[in-house]
């Protein structure tokens, strides 16, 4: 990309090649000059990186950026080259507007040392009026130098503030960031967050921001750090904090559109951060996004996968992008078949897998290359109960391995097998972060009495309850069966107790005592 304005400099330097350049002095001139255009013009070029973000995209901007720069060229001749038919008044208006384009400014700075040292030289001849080479008015370059600098300057601004976004630590982009964000009309993400009350948040998520905050990028496998994504005017993620290590498996839950799938492109570096930072095994997935994706294996939400190629074709096509070596590709895909037992359809078009097969598939994608981190949007979907256990076991041992897995699901049962830790997000924001057994001991409170009696006895089934467990409700209610919420305050044993009773007198026929189920947890979270 920078190649584009270093031609232009190469290319006019080139044009404009005479003896006046062969002068220290001068040469002194060119080289301020062109320090002040790359100064207006690279940053411009940063900034369609930045905004462009997929290669292809950013391709496109510099081919435009060529072409325009073309463009620009030519219309620059033509205004130098009418400029001499002008009136002067004509002349300096025209001047005037021109040479706050960087390219004009950097051609007609040019032109004037030209002009200035031969001006020079006959004043020295004919001891007349010499304004000076850095003067403002022609043939002096300081109104060239003054215009790139001012460019150059807001450009900049508008850069850190783009980088900003991503990294707050950068203090002297976060001063300009919050002055660039007062002089917009909409309130800047920093506002946003400032509004958000810390009252509000839940310990363990206080606890985790708190540990983030502590925490250096070299002491966990994924460290998010104030993460926010905002669509338009809609924030989706709302300051996500997160440390994951090795040997973790985490489950991110959450009802539709609480903004999982969009943590998960963040992490993927799909989407772009708008503001905080995303660290994956040391690395921030912004600045080194290509050595980011060598370490993590993501298998979408959507299946990604090429209809017409074979399993096979498949696996050895992302071995090769993984950069596996030749000899070892055919054993690669052996292996993963075989752990993830698709191995028989190796060499059927995937487009003709069933939707089981196909996640089993994406997963061995996932895997390829034994990436640190494995990123799994919701792995077992559409899988049947014995090839989704399968896959429990093989992500438990990647797990086991060392690696740092993070699934999203919406399977809570997938979250019990699989999960060491969990968090629940509600409209973007998390609520609730630990443990299976530390969120259920949490969000726990009671337990659940299921009692099946004969139908007849229904009055009685009810007064014995009532009289026996005090506080207690009924939750659901069936022919010959009742589910009573049993509060906290009753110890277990009194409940055992009561119900052996009742079965003894034939009040009731069976019963049965259950904890709180990550179900009610997650339901109670989401409310
Ligand atoms: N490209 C987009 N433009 C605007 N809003 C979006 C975009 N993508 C997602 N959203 C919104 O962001 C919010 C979070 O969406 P996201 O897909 O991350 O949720 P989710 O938790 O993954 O949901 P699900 O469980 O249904 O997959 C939703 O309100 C959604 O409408």
């Amino acid at each position: 990309m920078y190649l584009v304005p270093l031609g232009i400099e190469v290319l006019t330097l080139f044009c404009y090649q005479d003896e006046a350049f062969s002068n220290l002095e001068q040469l002194v001139q060119v080289i301020i000059l062109l320090i002040a255009y790359n100064w207006a013009v690279m940053p411009i070029i940063n900034i369609a990186t930045y905004v462009f973000s997929i290669p292809t995209l950013a391709f496109l901007v510099t081919s435009i950026f060529a072409v325009m720069t073309g463009c620009a060229m030519f219309l620059i001749h033509l205004v130098l080259e009418i400029r001499p038919l002008l009136l002067n008044d004509e002349a300096d208006a025209v001047e005037a507007v021109m040479v706050w384009f960087p390219h004009y400014s950097l051609c007609s700075g040019l032109r004037n040392i030209y002009a200035n040292f031969a001006q020079r030289q006959l004043c020295e001849k004919q001891k007349c009026y010499y304004s000076g080479n850095y003067s403002w008015e022609r043939p002096g370059i300081g109104r060239n130098l003054f215009t790139l600098f001012i460019i150059g300057f807001v450009i900049n601004m508008v850069l850190l503030s783009l980088e900003n976004v991503n990294d707050k630590k950068r203090k002297l982009s976060s001063i300009l960031y919050k002055y660039w964000s007062h002089l917009g009309s909409k309130p800047g993400v920093e506002h946003e967050m400032k509004q958000h009350n810390p009252a509000d948040e839940d310990d363990d998520v206080l606890q985790e921001k708190y540990i983030v905050e502590k925490s250096t990028k070299l002491d966990y496998c994924v460290l998010m750090k104030n993460v926010n994504k905002k669509y338009g005017n809609f924030t989706a993620v709302k300051s996500l904090n997160l440390a994951l290590g090795a040997h973790e498996c985490f489950a991110l839950l959450g009802s539709n559109g609480a903004g999982k799938t969009t943590t998960f492109k963040m992490l993927t570096s799909k989407m772009d951060v708008t503001s905080g930072t995303i660290d994956i095994c040391s690395m921030d997935i912004v600045r080194q996004q290509n050595k980011v994706s060598r370490v993590i294996g993501y298998c979408p939400q959507q299946d990604a996968l090429l209809e017409k190629l074979t399993g096979r074709e498949t696996l050895k096509l992302f071995c090769i992008l993984r950069a596996i070596p030749k000899d070892e590709i055919n054993l690669v895909i052996s292996q993963l078949s075989t752990r993830l037992v698709f191995r028989k359809f190796l060499d059927v078009p995937s487009g003709k897998y069933s939707g089981g097969n196909k996640r089993k598939l994406n997963t061995a994608v996932a895997m390829i290359g034994d990436p640190p981190v494995l990123l799994l949007d919701e792995p077992t979907s559409g899988m049947d109960p014995d090839a989704r256990m399968h896959l429990w076991n093989v992500i438990k041992e990647e797990r086991e391995r060392g690696k740092c897995v993070i699934i999203t699901t919406h399977s809570l049962e997938e979250c019990e097998a699989l999960c060491t830790r969990l968090a629940i997000m509600v409209e973007g924001e998390l609520r609730c972060i630990g443990s299976v057994q530390h969120l259920k001991n949490k969000y726990a409170s009671g337990y659940k009495l299921h009692v099946k009696f004969p139908t007849k006895l229904l009055e009685n089934v009810k007064l014995h309850v009532s009289a026996n467990l005090p506080g207690s409700s009924i939750h659901e209610e069936f022919k010959g069966m009742i589910l009573f919420h049993i509060p906290s305050s009753i110890p277990c044993s009194n409940v055992f107790y009561m119900m052996e009773e009742a079965k003894l007198k034939s009040i009731i026929e069976d019963y049965s005592i259950q904890q709180t189920s990550l179900e009610q947890v997650f339901t109670q979270v989401t409310k």
